[in-house]
């Protein structure tokens, strides 16, 4: 991913092993002033990962480096001012129930010494977590997409360079969801800040990430900028004596690379550069890939 960029966050060959899953030499980076999709399906590891980056599982092997320093080569103190420069909203939103909005951002206001006041509020204005009497519910009123917008608006008042968000769109419905993209679309645009956002929703990953990162099984199974799938990857449809011809003659893929899926009436072919597809193959048809496409045929195609 982008040598040439610093990172804000870099792991490589992560490793952590729990009875029955293991994440294995997971290497990522989150280059500064952008955003990391990280996809992959339930049980592929990526809550894993976050809290592996972040520190809040120790890790069996491989390194982290945040903001350009070794977590493991430091001191408690250290690791927690660097830390604190990292916001991290989970799923589920972890302020005690009975805390107003306006308690929140006090707590927060303790814990973290570079929590804006003043950009909380326009946050939660600008999101409807307050006005017209609102900032006294408490976080047991709120109802999930709040809870979240509520979180989002700590991590980012909270002078965060970094956020790892996980999941921060999940069960919101889409309008609420495309505010929550809109609020991190804005927040990145102060200059060096960066995200890392995992997503089983990859059309909205489709809309804000630079980059993907696709774990299976607790491996990486593709790490790619954006816009190689937006614009260089395709699925081919083809008939079976089609797809034969395509893979015998060898131009798409190198024998044992090829990714196939069979599907009713015919067979799905990941396409690394569809342009040099088409010209191949004039009259097969061959879509632009999205990233549930290239998920579906990097976890369930068959390697030929
Ligand atoms: N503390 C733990 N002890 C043992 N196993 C764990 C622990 N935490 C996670 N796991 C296991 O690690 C695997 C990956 O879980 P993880 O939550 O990281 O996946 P995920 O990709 O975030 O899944 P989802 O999309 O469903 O949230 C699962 O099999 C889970 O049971």
């Amino acid at each position: 991913m982008r040598p040439e960029t610093e990172s804000d966050l870099r792991a490589v060959d992560v490793t952590k092993r729990y009875p029955g899953f293991s994440l294995e030499g997971v290497t990522l980076e989150i280059p500064r002033g952008f955003v990391v999709g990280l996809v992959g399906q339930n049980g592929a590891g990526k809550t894993t990962l976050m809290r592996a980056l972040l520190g809040s599982v120790r890790v069996d092997a491989g390194h982290v480096e945040l903001f350009g320093q070794d977590l493991c080569a430091l001191g408690d103190p250290q690791r927690a001012a660097l830390r604190a420069r990292v916001g991290y909203v989970g799923a589920i939103c972890s302020y005690p129930p009975t805390m107003t909005v306006a308690q929140v951002a006090h707590m927060s206001a303790l814990a973290f010494p570079r929590f804006d006041r003043e950009v909380f509020e326009g946050l939660c204005r600008r999101l409807g977590l307050t006005g017209g009497g609102k900032g006294s519910r408490s976080v047991k009123e709120l109802s999930r997409g709040m809870g979240m917008k509520l979180q989002l608006c700590c991590a980012m008042a909270a002078g965060s360079d970094l956020l790892v968000l996980d999941e921060p769109t999940s069960g919101l419905d889409p309008i609420v969801r495309d505010e929550v993209l809109d609020v991190i679309r804005v927040w990145m645009e102060a200059e060096g800040r960066s995200a890392l956002i995992s997503s089983h929703i990859t059309s909205d990953l489709e809309k804000i990430a630079d980059y993907v990162v696709m774990l299976d099984g607790g491996r990486v199974a593709l790490s790619c900028a954006r816009d190689v799938i937006d614009d260089e990857m395709g699925i081919a449809h083809l008939r079976g004596a089609e797809l034969e011809r395509v893979l015998s003659e060898g131009r798409v893929a190198a024998p044992g690379e090829a990714r196939v899926l069979k599907r009713d009436l015919s067979f799905e072919l990941l396409v690394s550069d569809r342009t040099a597809f088409a010209r191949a193959y004039p009259d097969y048809v061959c879509d632009r890939a999205t990233i549930d496409d290239v998920m579906a045929l990097m976890i369930k195609g068959e390697v030929r």
